[in-house]
């Protein structure tokens, strides 16, 4: 359990369903403090620890009728709190409480239904079957189906193939609805969520300005006069985590900002600036770029370079604390969804595609203690923090930039001379993003110079120079993602631009791979 503060909580029980941060996501937007814990974690010690003001079941591939399938502990149903169940959570519900659900043949549902309310009206539906269809479309993935409802449970709305797609025991606060109001394809989900928070009672007090000062007082506690540092990069997760910090401690604070000579145009300067004189923060400025790059000299294979660059990451890192005196802690912008990912329910073995850069290994080879503000958060509620925090929104908003940086957008062998060129077209091509106002719409883009030399013709000459390709994506998350679709004017312009401006390339390309098959960087 994560060491909160005095915020009314709701337990989510996690039975394995793809879609259930997708709950909690819902939940804090409506300024709930949630937390997501798989099944077998949660004991009647736990529950009576946590002490939860409602509790969401969640969805779940596994069927009830199965023997050994998931259950929350009896005991959940004494506890005396709201509960929700959703698809396996409604399931689960029925059967557990006297109800009965049967695998039939035609009851299956993949996808859009419309749910249609009974007579009675209940307060968890306000504001539902409003728009004068008389129905309401929800997102429905199941193949089991509540044949018969438990003793006490009431229907409120249906649907052709789930007669019993919303019931309640209104005398317990029991809620069951068999689709999945989180999703996007149920416009109206948010508004059941907010209907059962409020009935739970929770005061929706949750929000980014009571986190800052909570984070501030819990870092103070936990660091007490001990120095703390803080690897900085730049990128959103680390500068609000050392702002925060920086407000916490102040001198108590270093920050080591890693030039490895594979950022992008001006970035060191740029990050420098605004932490050394801004913030008045102390700052290492680690120039490692001959290290990092005499290091990667030779080097084409994509996770040689990655575990190259990790290593070096790690010793960089080493050879600074050990000139700070009392450095007891080590800072990392951990999220929460890093969090649910390594105790995910649903995890299982899986294959490396990439050996993502990694300081997490750094504190117990440095014998340091971890503090980490943002492992409750979500990148949202991040970037919700910085503004409290007063970071000026072109830092919140920045797309996410890989630690290994360049590197990975060079495949091949890494040159000075292949950096120099891929900094200018990538600098041109972000402006030219913002100039057409897409900056905030795309979740990341840049240029990948690529290993091949092309001939064109400029100027009646003859020219051999690198080719290049444009990568501009949309997601949520980095897990999967689309191609962002520009027009042909914007590329075409962006291309001139780039060949007219960027001495060394005379090809431009543009990467129309989605994740999957593709990843988003090249290497
Ligand atoms: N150049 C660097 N110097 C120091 N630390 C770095 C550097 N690059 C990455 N790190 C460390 O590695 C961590 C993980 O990098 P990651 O890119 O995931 O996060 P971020 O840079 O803080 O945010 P974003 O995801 O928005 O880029 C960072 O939080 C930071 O602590
Ligand atoms: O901090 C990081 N260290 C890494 O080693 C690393 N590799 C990829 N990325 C970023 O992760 C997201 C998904 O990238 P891929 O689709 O290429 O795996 C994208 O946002 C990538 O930029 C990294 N970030
Ligand atoms: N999405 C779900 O929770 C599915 C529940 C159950 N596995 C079914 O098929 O009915
Ligand atoms: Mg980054």
């Amino acid at each position: 359990m994560i060491e909160t503060s005095a915020h009314d909580r709701l337990l989510i029980i996690d039975f394995g369903s793809q879609v259930t941060q997708l709950i909690a996501r819902r939940l804090r937007e409506l300024n709930v403090y949630c937390e997501i814990h798989p099944y077998q974690n949660v004991t009647d010690a736990f529950l009576k620890d946590f002490a939860p003001k409602a509790v969401i079941f969640s969805g779940g591939p596994a069927s009830v009728i199965d023997e050994g399938s998931p259950r929350p502990p009896e005991s959940v149903f004494d506890l005396g709190v709201p509960i929700l169940g959703i698809c396996y959570g409604q399931q689960v519900m029925m059967h557990m409480l006297g109800g009965e659900v049967l695998r039939g043949h035609g009851t299956a549902e993949f996808g859009r239904a419309w749910v249609t309310p009974t007579e009675e009206r209940i307060d968890v539906l306000n504001g539902w079957f409003m728009d004068g269809t008389g129905r309401e479309q929800v997102w429905m993935s199941h193949g089991d189906h509540v044949s018969k409802i438990a003793p006490g449970f009431k229907v409120f709305g249906t649907s052709p193939n789930a007669p019993f797609a919303i019931t309640a025991d209104l005398e317990r606060r029991f809620y069951a609805v068999q689709f999945h109001p989180e999703v996007h394809h149920t416009p109206n989900g948010k508004t059941l969520y907010e209907n059962f928070v409020r009935d739970a009672g929770f005061k929706g007090d949750w929000t980014m300005d009571a986190y800052r000062d909570e984070a501030i007082k819990k870092i103070r506690e936990q660091v007490g006069d001990a120095h703390v540092i803080c690897g900085l990069s730049g990128g959103v997760d680390s500068s609000v985590t050392a702002v925060l910090l920086h407000e916490a401690i102040g001198d108590q604070l270093t920050c080591v900002f890693v030039d490895h000579g594979l950022l992008r145009l001006h970035e060191a300067e740029e990050v420098v600036t605004m932490f050394r004189d801004h913030y008045n923060m102390k700052l290492i400025h680690a120039d490692e770029s001959d290290l990092f790059l005499g290091e990667l000299e030779g080097v084409s294979d994509p996770e040689e370079k990655r575990k190259t660059i990790g290593r070096l990451f790690i010793d960089v890192f080493q050879k600074y604390a050990s000139e700070i005196d009392d450095a007891d802690f080590l800072a990392q912008g951990t999220l929460y969804p890093d969090v649910i990912e390594s105790v995910s329910f649903s995890g299982g073995p899986s294959v490396t595609i990439k050996s993502h850069h990694n300081v997490g290994g750094l504190p117990e080879k440095m014998g340091l203690k971890l503090v980490e503000p943002l492992r409750e958060l979500f990148k949202d509620e991040v970037r919700a923090l910085g503004h409290e925090l007063g970071l000026p929104a072109s830092f919140i908003g920045r797309h996410p930039f890989p630690g290994p940086g360049l590197a990975i957008r060079c495949p091949g062998e890494i040159t000075r001379d292949k950096l120099d060129i891929l900094r200018k077209a990538d600098a041109v091509y972000i402006d030219q993003i913002r100039k057409h106002g897409l900056y905030d719409e795309i979740w990341q883009a840049f240029v990948a110079i690529l290993p091949v030399r092309t001939v064109g013709v400029m100027g009646d000459g003859r020219t051999y120079d690198y080719a290049c390709a444009l990568r501009a994506v949309t997601s949520v998350d980095g897990m999967t993602a689309d191609y962002y679709p520009f027009s042909h004017d914007f590329l075409g312009e962006t291309a001139t631009r780039i060949i007219n401006e960027v001495q060394g390339i005379n090809r431009v390309t543009y990467d129309i791979t989605s994740k999957p098959p593709g990843t988003i960087e090249w290497e």
